[in-house]
């Protein structure tokens, strides 16, 4: 099978800074994978590389087989579901729920006159329900919760049955119980074997859902460590790729991390 991401030596350069630096990273395409890293590591980066968005300065990235620099990223990205607070600032607050999910299938944010399938209708109604948000489907998306906002945004990923999708700090800027709300949706995608291959950004190992595979820790640009999730998660390469003393915990699937005493 084809990898979802094959990156080879990929660097980007920035006014003489490596952003991204000798990056190699292979995602299968069965993966449900954790990139952690202190403020600045290069994580939005390296989602901006997955997502078709950002060419490498140099090196080589290949998504979803294709190789970029030679496919047509248009025809690329919308095999491509991505969920950030850039994309999530693009949407319109007096859209109704349903229309920000509906719209993706347009790659657009704002309906205008398009018509829709009543088939693209259905699945985004079955997307608002995957993440316990169909209630709010005639609400405008300003009036959200942040929570509620973030699982719309997850819901509008997925509407064009992306083979990939990518999370970026999903989780940031909910309270306790929409992050453990968030926590246990994102559980049950990781868990089906029919959902995309999966990459979430986060700052925090409690964020981590259940079910997910491999973690890389990115640290200055460079990958600190990358491989099965319990062999990255340990004391050791958090206390190294954040720059201070941490200890993880893990119970049920769960981690939990805290400077070391
Ligand atoms: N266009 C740019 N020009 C110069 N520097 C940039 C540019 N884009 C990103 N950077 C720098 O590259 C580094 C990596 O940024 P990036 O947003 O990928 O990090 P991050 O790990 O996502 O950080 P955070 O956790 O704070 O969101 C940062 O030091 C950032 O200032």
């Amino acid at each position: 099978m084809t990898a979802a991401l094959d990156l080879h030596d990929v660097t980007v350069r920035r006014g003489g800074t490596a952003i991204l630096d000798n990056v190699s990273w292979t995602v299968g395409d069965q993966d449900r994978w954790v990139v952690l890293g202190a403020n600045g590591a290069g994580k939005t980066s390296l989602l901006q590389i997955a997502s078709a968005r950002l060419h490498p300065t140099t090196g080589t990235a290949d998504i979803l087989g294709e190789r970029l620099g030679r496919v047509d990223v248009f025809e690329l990205r919308p095999r491509i579901g991505l969920a950030s607070a850039a994309l999530a600032e693009r949407i319109p607050p007096r859209e109704l729920v349903r229309d920000v999910v509906l719209t993706a299938a347009y790659g657009v944010t704002g309906r205008w006159r398009e018509t829709y399938e009543s088939h693209d209708t259905d699945r985004a109604h079955d997307l608002l329900r995957l993440f316990a948000v169909d209630r709010l489907a005639d609400r405008t998306y300003g009036t959200l919760s942040e929570g509620e906002r973030k699982r719309v945004q997850i819901a509008r990923a997925l509407m064009t049955d992306p083979e990939l999708l990518l999370l970026d700090e999903p989780a940031a800027g909910l309270d306790l119980g929409g992050r453990e709300e968030l926590v246990a949706a994102l559980a049950e995608l990781a868990g089906d074997r029919r959902s995309p291959v999966l990459v979430l950004v986060t700052h925090h190992v409690e964020e981590i859902p259940p079910n997910f595979t491999h973690g890389m820790i990115l640290r200055a640009g460079g990958v600190h460590v990358a491989g099965a999730l319990a062999d990255v998660v340990t004391d050791e390469h958090l206390s190294s790729g954040f720059g201070v003393p941490l200890t993880v915990s893990q119970t049920d699937g769960r981690y939990a991390a805290r400077g070391a005493r």
